[in-house]
């Protein structure tokens, strides 16, 4: 029997808990100036060793409960710590390896990984071996991420309410009652609850992400309030995939890692943590893939969430969000992901995670539970305790059943194969209609009622006085949280220039777009042939090819205008998400975004003038034909500026377009090709026109030799002309600019 046990030992002893043993032991020795001595030294082995045989005790309801107690927070967070000391002793990659072989994933925070199947051989270490995990751990420290800064979360009585406008009135929607519970680094914090029970608006609460003072009770971060300093060590990961759909997940995160990471690391060691966080989060074999969307095949829905995920712990924060990570995976891709954020917190990070119908190996394997109904805490505590403390209100499963299952069943007021308790029954008996379902059951509102009371009465303000206690961290610690300093991860050159190329290699296909050349090249050809050859000899010909020239100042107004409308209603999503990360200026975004687009906007007018200009005859010298060109430009790049101001002011496609189309066909009417006679009480609606001055120039670079008025139109030095557009291109970008400034976040964006 002793046989057996022994090999049964020796064969649980990994290289991790070998190591851990060593490492115990050179803790023990050289005693880290942050860890107290011996004691912890030896707390910290038996977390580390916990950490690498997770999966073990994953598995049973009893992990982080029991002998480790209440005070399971500020050990595990203490075992963060103490992952970070043993880093520094760069033995951090063997430790990190053996746990994250036994979840088939290489993940590890501490910047080294190896694939998954050279680490599960389950071969003792010699002591060569050691020496030489060591060796390379000193090798590659330049890798780690620094260590990050705990943040411990603490919510009181946390309510929040929308206003609901109508026409005639406007109406308050209570969402959230009274919330409360804590978070501390280490742990996972799993927010669960029937769909519309507030779960979003609570993560967004806790994230920082509600501006408006429309929520009330406590939200504190190691005992002090939000500050825009926490906005850098906060990973927000929403409930959509927002990422651009046609960049590969390699420039996704490259992109981040530039603009997010601080000015004191260089642009390699930026890709270099792109590069690691790929690695870490098993995305190596689809690293060259586009992300993809609704029009474009990409990566598969868990490799986006992941992607998602490593775009927020690449800034290496201390306290991650997550809104439903694992909604629409299979239930072993989202085993992953939750095993991900266990690596994660284990690193010494604060993870509140919403869950929507976890399974119950996924459910067992968070440390804390909020579950929430109709906006109220039905529970807070160990996810361990959860039902231990349902059976203590009366409410326990009749059939084996998941517990999660069995908690969202209790939240939704479904008490179908579920015990209630003597309370409920007898309000059944008394057979009041709005107490009892058909089936002879309370009703659900009877039920969440209870469930209410139930915790308020029971836990809530012993749980209440426990959030009163000052939290375990430095006053140094508490001063950085206060801190109102904004940090850019770069200078708004370096934004502008990131910002210029991500934007190039998202459209590089709308560039090279075929349709869109063929568009241009179809039309320039068909005006051509329409008008080939054309003369200027006598005014009918010259009314002839006046027409031409019309027809082009309306074309390159047109297009421009209606192609510029989608340009940030699209993006919003993605502007909300970014900004609201503070991941680069406004200023910067959108001077990148608007000149991202002028090659393609020089290279098709061009395109069509080659065309149209030599078919149709029109004056033949490469001055004229350079000042037409010019002028064009000067029209689609005006035109371009009203799309956008139109755009970023409703920020609303159907309206948008709508008001573009009114504005187009009163800006083209008033271009003085149409209607000659202009009343005067309107004639001022022409020199608003685009149409009209482009059109103008277009006569003068064509017809000032010959003549003075073509067509009704005066032809003069161009200068107001000129002056005219340079002012709409510079007008409605600054309107265009000003309207995305006062642009609302969204929550949870
Ligand atoms: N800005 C808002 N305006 C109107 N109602 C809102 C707003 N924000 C939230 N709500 C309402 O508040 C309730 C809670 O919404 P929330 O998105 O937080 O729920 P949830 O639990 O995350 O739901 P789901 O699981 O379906 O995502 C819902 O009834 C929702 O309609």
């Amino acid at each position: 029997m002793d046989k057996m046990n022994n090999s049964t030992t020796s064969l649980i002893r990994t290289k991790s808990d070998q190591l851990v043993e060593t490492i115990a032991a050179a803790l023990g020795a050289i005693k880290s100036p942050v860890s107290s001595g011996g004691d912890a030294a030896a707390d910290g082995s038996g977390n580390l060793s916990r950490m690498s045989s997770r999966r073990l005790a994953a598995a049973s309801p009893g992990r982080g409960s029991g002998s480790v107690g209440r005070n399971t927070h500020i050990r595990k967070s203490r075992s963060a710590q103490m992952k970070f000391d043993v880093d520094d002793l760069n033995s951090g990659a063997a430790l990190s390896r053996a746990s994250s072989a036994s979840l088939g994933f290489s993940f590890s925070f501490t910047g080294f990984t190896v694939p998954a199947d050279e680490i599960a051989d389950s071969k003792p270490f010699s002591d060569d071996e050691i020496a030489e995990d060591l060796e390379a751990g000193r090798q590659k420290k330049r890798l780690q991420t620094e260590p990050t800064m705990p943040i411990y979360l603490k919510f009181t009585d946390v309510t929040y309410k929308v206003i609901l406008k109508g026409i005639t009135s406007t109406v308050e929607k209570d969402i959230l009652y009274g919330i409360n519970g804590c978070i501390a680094p280490g742990e996972v914090l799993a927010l669960m609850g029937p769909s519309g029970s507030g779960k979003t608006s609570l993560l967004s609460l806790l994230g920082g992400r509600v501006r408006e003072p429309a929520h009330g009770g406590s939200i504190t971060y190691n005992d002090q309030p939000y500050s825009k300093s926490l906005k850098c060590r906060i990973g927000f990961v929403t409930q959509d995939d927002v990422l651009f759909p046609h960049l590969t997940v390699r420039e996704t995160l490259t992109y981040a890692a530039r603009l997010r990471l601080p000015k004191t690391l260089t642009k390699e060691e930026k890709d270099q943590r792109a590069s690691d966080v790929i690695y870490e989060l098993g995305l190596e074999s689809c690293q060259d893939t586009m992300i993809g969307g609704s029009f474009v095949r990409g990566v598969s829905g868990g490799e986006r969430k992941r992607v998602c995920i490593g775009n927020e712990i690449i800034i290496n924060p201390s306290l991650l969000f997550l809104d439903e990570p694992t909604s629409g995976l299979d239930s072993t891709t989202a085993l992953r992901i939750v095993d991900t954020l266990h690596d994660i917190a284990e690193a010494g990070k604060t993870v509140v995670t919403t869950i929507h119908q976890p399974s119950s190996r996924l459910f067992l394997k968070f440390d804390k539970l909020i579950l929430l109904g109709k906006g109220s805490l039905l529970y807070f505590g160990k996810v361990s305790e959860a039902m231990v403390y349902f059976s203590s209100i009366g409410c326990s499963p009749l059939i084996a059943m998941n517990p999660a299952e069995f908690m969202l069943d209790l939240a939704n007021g479904n008490v179908t194969d579920i015990s209630v308790p003597s309370e409920l029954e007898d309000k059944v008996q008394m057979g009041n209609s709005t107490t009892e379902t058909k089936s002879g059951k309370p009703a659900p509102a009877v039920v969440h009622e209870y469930l209410v009371e139930a915790y308020e009465t029971r836990v809530a303000e012993s749980e209440k006085k426990k959030l009163k206690n000052p939290t375990p961290v430095d006053d140094e610690i508490k001063a950085k949280v206060c801190s109102a300093k904004r940090e850019w991860g770069a200078s708004w050159f370096e934004q502008y220039s990131i910002l210029f190329c991500r934007g190039l290699k998202e459209r590089r296909h709308d560039y090279f777009s075929w349709l869109r050349v063929t568009q241009v090249l179809a039309t320039a050809t068909i005006l051509g042939l329409l008008w080939w050859q054309s003369g200027s000899n006598n005014p009918k010909e010259l009314q002839d090819q006046a027409g031409l020239l019309f027809f082009i100042a309306v074309f390159w107004g047109f297009f421009p205008v209606f192609t510029a409308i989608f340009t940030f209603p699209q993006e919003r999503a993605m502007l909300s998400k970014e900004r609201a990360a503070d991941m680069y200026r406004l200023s910067a975004y959108f001077v990148a975004r608007t000149t991202s687009d002028l090659p393609l906007d020089l290279i098709l007018p061009v395109l069509f003038l080659v065309v149209v200009y030599f078919m149709a005859g029109l004056r033949m010298n490469a001055g004229s034909f350079f000042l037409t060109v010019v002028t064009v430009f000067l029209c689609i790049v005006a035109a371009q500026g009203l799309g956008l101001a139109i755009g970023a002011t409703l920020m609303d496609l159907k309206k948008a377009t709508t008001l573009a189309s009114v504005t187009v066909m009163t800006f083209m009417l008033a271009g003085g090709y149409f209607v000659k006679n202009v009343p005067v009480f309107i004639s001022w609606l022409r020199y608003l026109s685009f149409n009209y001055h482009t059109y103008k120039l277009l006569l003068k670079v064509q017809y000032e030799h010959i003549c003075d008025t073509v067509n009704g139109v005066r032809i003069d030095d161009g200068y107001k002309e000129v002056g005219a557009l340079v002012a709409m291109v510079i007008g409605y970008r600054i309107l265009a600019y000003l309207s995305l400034r006062r642009m609302k976040l969204q929550p949870g964006a």
